[in-house]
């Protein structure tokens, strides 16, 4: 913010150069002045001695030259300057990596931003800042801190500059540094002044005049004077307010800051007519305008001839009052028009341009945003795709595996069946006679082997098991007379009849090609001899189809107990039983004999 919202610098530097000469003033705070009174002059020195030397300076010496010029260049929105000093700051940020400078080209963009209404130039003076946090170098520390300070004051965030300002004056205080002082003071009193606190207004500004006129850059007095004398009106002060416009007055005359020297005795003359000295007021204002008149400040007029309709009209004079109103209102209309159309017609461009940009920056976000949409979907369809195909494929692998292992569980089930099956028909043609159906002589041998080992250890009383073994007599005469098969079917009889006999009794089995056993385990010798000759009775009397060619057929049967004494194992059962048979053979056939081992 600087002090120059008390106007123009018109010529000011040719003061600053004689206060400098005159006041002893330090050759950093006299380039400073400068930067406020004379920019344009400061920039093209500046300028033409980095031209010169600039490469050869020292880095430091480089930097702050920079500055100056960078600052000059602000307050006369000398965009060029700027931007030499920006980036030349930067250059030399890069080429010596110091902070410092790059911390000064942001400062310095930061100010035009804030100064220009563009762009958030808080943001920048936050980045610029956060370069040199933590500096102990006390010029670059002083610079953060009222950079900081003047951008929240120029933006208008008043609450948060007041602390920043403060500080900015307590680090210039440790300095010593007047020009600081006087700078953050003056800021420190803008910033009170807007937020309409006078009371606290008025000290920063007379502590900030005190600071400036110790170094004597008495222009600078005379403008932070007059935000002083503004203060003073706006609390009733009129007299100190009266006191600080005549000093300025002189400092505007001698400087030849026509405008400055003007707006001054306006102020002056409303101190009159507050004072109740309306007559002299009012003489101080037509003076006032004629000489802007003849000035040709068409630009302050309206301001002068408002400020003398208001001190007419508190003296009652309502013509020239009313006269100089319309003055102003025509002025006003006629400027406001001009600047108004001027400032429609540029504004209208920059909006269309704005607009534009807008539309187009509407339309690339646009286009970004459905760019992304459509990659997110096309990248969501293909995992989900993807994902689908893993699905499906999981799916039916997992079909497949389970219809594979159905199947081989049905064709296990199957096999492990017909094998079981197949096991057991194995098992029972292992055990069966095929022709007859009854047990053959495996079977036989397994019954009785296990008749035999269950006995084992019974008590003598227990009734006997009883053993028959039965020959066919004569049978190769069927199977000679009748032919083979008609011997099987006389075969088959033989075993329906024995069966049928034997009952629950006894176990008929077909042991050799017509031999027969039948196993009576525990029926005792008496109703085994009984048995076997009802056997014998019912095979002889069975009758025999003619193909047989035989009417009748007879067996021979021998019988043998187990008597666990000569008949102790099965071979020595059957040993016996057959040796008994082969007695009822040689005895004429067609008989029971009991084995004379048992007997
Ligand atoms: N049809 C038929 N004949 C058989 C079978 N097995 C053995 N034979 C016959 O049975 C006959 C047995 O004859 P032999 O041992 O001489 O005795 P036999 O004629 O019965 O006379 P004896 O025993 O002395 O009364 C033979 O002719 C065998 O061929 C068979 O499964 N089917």
């Amino acid at each position: 913010m600087g002090v120059s919202m008390q106007g123009s610098m018109i010529a000011g530097w040719m003061l600053a150069v004689a206060l400098v000469h005159g006041g002893g003033m330090s050759v950093r705070d006299a380039q400073r002045y400068r930067t406020e009174t004379d920019p344009h002059g400061l920039i093209t020195e500046l300028q033409s001695q980095l031209d010169q030397s600039g490469q050869g300076l020292a880095g430091a010496v480089l930097r702050e030259k920079l500055w100056l010029l960078g600052t000059a260049a602000v307050n006369v929105n000398d965009v060029a300057a700027l931007h030499e000093a920006t980036t030349r700051l930067d250059e030399l940020a890069g080429r010596t990596h110091d902070p410092a400078a790059a911390a000064d080209a942001g400062f310095l963009r930061s100010r035009q931003l804030i100064a220009a209404s563009q762009g958030d130039g808080i943001s920048e003076e936050l980045q610029a800042a956060a370069l040199v946090q933590g500096t102990t170098d006390p010029v670059m520390l002083g610079r953060l801190h009222y950079t900081l300070c003047d951008a929240y004051a120029m933006s208008e965030e008043f609450t948060k500059a007041i602390p920043l300002c403060r500080r900015a004056i307590a680090t210039y205080r440790t300095q010593a540094d007047a020009w600081g002082m006087g700078n953050a003071g003056n800021d420190l009193g803008i910033v009170y002044t807007h937020l309409h606190r006078y009371d606290e207004a008025i000290p920063a500004y007379l502590e900030a005049r005190r600071q400036f006129a110790s170094i004597g850059a008495g222009q600078m007095v005379v403008l932070v004077g007059d935000n002083l004398s503004q203060a003073y009106r706006k609390t009733g002060r009129v007299r100190e307010a009266l006191a600080l416009s005549h000093a300025s007055l002189a400092q505007e005359q001698a400087a030849g800051r026509v405008s400055d020297a003007l707006s001054s005795r306006a102020d002056i003359a409303l101190d009159y007519a507050a004072l109740g000295q309306p007559g002299k007021a009012l003489a101080l204002m037509d003076a006032v305008v004629a000489d802007a008149r003849d000035a040709h400040l068409q630009g302050l007029l309206p301001d002068f001839v408002r400020t003398r309709s208001e001190i007419e009209q508190q003296q009652g004079k309502l013509r020239p009052a009313l006269a100089d109103a319309r003055e102003v209102i025509t002025a006003l209309n006629q400027r406001n028009a001009a600047v108004l159309r001027s400032e429609e017609a540029r504004l209208a461009a920059r909006y269309a341009t704005r607009e534009k940009e807008l539309q187009i920056l509407a339309l690339q976000r646009q286009n970004q945003v459905k760019d992304l949409q459509l990659k997110a979907a096309q990248a969501e369809a293909a995992r989900r795709g993807e994902e689908q195909q893993r699905q499906s494929l999981r799916i039916m692998f997992g079909r497949g595996v389970v219809v594979a292992l159905s199947l081989m569980a049905l064709l296990l089930y199957l096999l492990l069946r017909s094998q079981h099956r197949h096991a057991v028909e194995l098992r029972a043609q292992a055990l069966r006679d095929p022709l007859t159906g009854v047990e053959n002589r495996r079977a036989f041998q397994q019954r009785a082997m296990d008749l035999l080992a269950e006995s084992r250890g019974f008590p003598a009383s227990t009734s006997a098991h009883v053993l028959m073994l039965i020959d066919v007599d004569h049978f190769k005469r069927i199977n000679d007379g009748a032919g083979h098969p008609q011997g099987d079917e006389v075969l088959r009889i033989i075993t329906d009849g024995l069966r049928r006999a034997a009952g629950d009794v006894g176990h008929v089995a077909r042991i050799g090609g017509e031999e027969f056993a039948v196993l009576c385990p525990g029926c005792g010798a008496m109703a085994g001899m009984r048995l076997a000759e009802t056997l014998r009775a019912e095979v002889a009397t069975l009758a025999l189809p003619p193909e047989a060619k035989v009417s009748t057929v007879t067996i021979s049967i021998g019988v043998a107990v187990f008597d666990g004494a000569r008949c102790h194992d099965l071979s020595s059962w059957m040993r016996a039983a057959d040796m008994a048979m082969y007695e009822a053979k040689s005895h004429g056939r067609n008989r029971v004999v009991a084995s004379a081992l048992a007997t």
